[in-house]
């Protein structure tokens, strides 16, 4: 018939089905399971909110069974054992990559592939396959449980998950003291990278200039060395994460944006966490967290291995004494090792815009960078960090965050609450964006300082000592009328900190305050903005 196909369309043509209609008595939820559906679009990334810490369950693979196989001829009455061993569970790997810059896309729970089992003919069974996660520059892992061994007699510690590797914090130099941990064996080999990293190989010690160094000495032991200060002293920490308690109502929660319920449960919890186990700071770098199971003997290894353990152990003259129950105890694989851990999100840039709702920070961040994040008249248009790179003629590059807008009470979950007083945590370096003309013309808003000093408190009470990292000021709004004068009022109320006149949305003064931040970020100038030298009426 194809010929009559062709008379009726012409060489060369195709005769395109046309999509069926769907008959009208259907139902309208009915669809045909050949056509595809559309894909519903993926929120925006301003959407979406910013996952800084991740609990994960890993558990490495079991290992495969080993075989219990004879083979048998015609000279072999009894046959000899050929049961080939089961293959080794795979193992969970963290990977380092910065082609993620939070966890949002991890499952809570990695399970690596169990190996295959042994078969006839000595034929071990295959490798089960590792399970490979992704997780951004900058992740710390703290360890929840997991297989005692996992970091026994580590006495950690108090070790200040929040301290930034090479922050600019010179003062502090003197008040660090090293401190060691042993990390037992077992430790050690879960640590232990799979690539040739500088920062985890077996052999090359303590190359990192970060606060964590994991170091292989002897097989036997490692060696977690970091920085800290001197205040925190406790073997090991007990955390109570007290805020998720503090629930207050406001009319700025309704803004706010939901928490993960089940990671919000287990944060209640009180638990003992051992800090920094280890720390992921360059890409490629990879960390076996489970491991999997070794693999059953099949009975052609493990006929000859017990009939000796047996002989020995037992007086046995003979291998026929072996029973079948001790066969089948070797030939089962071993269950992988479980853990349970934190990982959470060290850095996320070098400097946040840090400032009350509306201040002008997307703004700024688009004068500063190529970023553009989304720029509103209403308060919290921000729902998640930004982050823009701010680049430099020597093509020395800085990151820079604009932070959700922070609000009287933030700290007692206020407004967008304790999630973005975590992300200022992870910034070297503060940006304070006040808005100049808050206050002007009559409006309701707050003069800059009292901006100034609510936001250095909120820090304050959310993490003492927040506040105290090298600061500057951004006046922003300088355009508008009246500014000026505030502007004056506000070098006079606060001296401590430099104060840069900008308005972001004519880019104006913009170069300087980029020199600002290459100062502070450089160390060559250090100002910290204090609560008690800020004057308020
Ligand atoms: N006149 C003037 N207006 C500005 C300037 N910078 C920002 N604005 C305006 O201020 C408003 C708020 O700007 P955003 O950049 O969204 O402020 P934000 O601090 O990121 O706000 P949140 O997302 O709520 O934290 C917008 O209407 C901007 O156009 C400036 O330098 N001068």
């Amino acid at each position: 018939m194809w010929w009559r196909w062709h008379q009726t369309l012409g060489p060369g043509r195709v005769l395109l089905r046309s999509p069926c209609r769907k008959p009208p008595w259907l139902p309208s939820s009915f669809s045909y399971s050949d056509v595809p559906k559309k894909k519903g679009k993926l929120a925006p990334l301003q959407e979406r909110r910013m996952v800084d810490r991740f609990r994960l369950w890993t558990k490495g693979g079991e290992g495969g069974n080993g075989c219990c196989s004879y083979r048998r001829s015609r000279t072999d009455r009894y046959g000899r054992p050929d049961g080939g061993n089961g293959g080794r569970g795979g193992d969970v790997i963290l990977e380092c990559s910065s082609a993620v810059w939070d966890f949002s896309n991890l499952q809570h729970h990695l399970n690596a592939q169990r190996g295959g089992n042994g078969t006839s003919k000595s034929k071990a069974g295959s490798r089960g396959s590792d399970k490979v996660a992704q997780v951004p520059v900058g992740t710390v892992i703290h360890l929840v449980s997991g297989e005692t061994s996992y970091a026994e007699n580590s006495s950690i510690t108090s070790l200040d998950p929040w301290e930034i590797p090479g922050a600019v914090d010179t003062d502090t130099a003197n008040s660090v003291q090293q401190k060691s941990v042993k990390v037992n064996a077992s430790c050690s080999a879960l640590m232990k990278d799979l690539h040739t990293s500088p920062l985890y190989s077996e052999d090359d010690v303590n190359k990192s200039q970060h606060d964590v160094k994991i170091s292989f000495g002897s097989p036997a032991s490692t060696e977690v060395e970091w920085d800290k200060d001197t205040e925190d002293d406790e073997p090991c920490c007990k955390t109570t994460y007290e805020e998720i308690k503090d629930d207050q109502t406001d009319d700025a929660n309704e803004i706010r944006v939901e928490e993960d319920e089940e990671v919000m449960k287990e944060e209640e919890e009180e638990e003992v966490v051992r800090y920094s186990v280890a720390e992921l700071t360059q890409p490629g770098q990879r960390i076996i967290v489970a491991r999997g199971g070794e693999g059953g003997l099949g009975n052609a290894t493990s006929k000859k291995d017990s009939r000796k353990s047996v002989s020995y152990c037992n007086g046995a003259s003979s291998p026929e004494t072996l029973d079948g129950e001790y066969q089948t105890s070797l030939a089962a694989g071993r269950p992988g090792s479980e853990s349970v851990l934190i990982l959470e999100l060290k850095s996320i840039a070098d400097v946040g815009l840090i400032g009350m709702p509306n201040a002008g920070k997307s703004t700024l961040l688009g004068a500063l960078s190529m970023a553009r994040p989304t720029v509103g008249h209403y308060a919290f248009t921000t729902l998640r960090p930004n982050i823009g790179n701010l680049n430099y003629e020597d093509f020395f590059s800085v990151k820079v965050a604009d932070i959700p807008g922070l609000i009287k009470g933030a700290h007692a979950n206020r407004g967008l609450g304790h999630a973005f007083l975590r992300h200022i945590e992870r910034t070297r370096v503060l940006a304070y964006v006040v808005d100049l003309a808050a206050a002007l013309d009559g409006r309701k808003g707050i003069p800059p300082w009292e901006q100034l000093r609510d936001l250095a408190l909120e820090l304050e009470h959310h993490r003492e000592g927040l506040s105290n990292r090298p600061s500057l000021i951004v006046a922003n709004k300088i355009d508008e009328e009246g500014a000026e004068h505030v502007f004056q009022e506000l070098e006079r109320r606060v001296q401590d900190v430099p104060i840069f006149p900008v308005c972001s949305v004519l880019q104006e003064g913009v170069p300087e305050l980029k020199a600002g931040i290459r100062r502070l970020i450089d160390g060559s100038e250090l100002h910290r903005l204090c609560v008690d030298n800020i004057l308020t009426d």
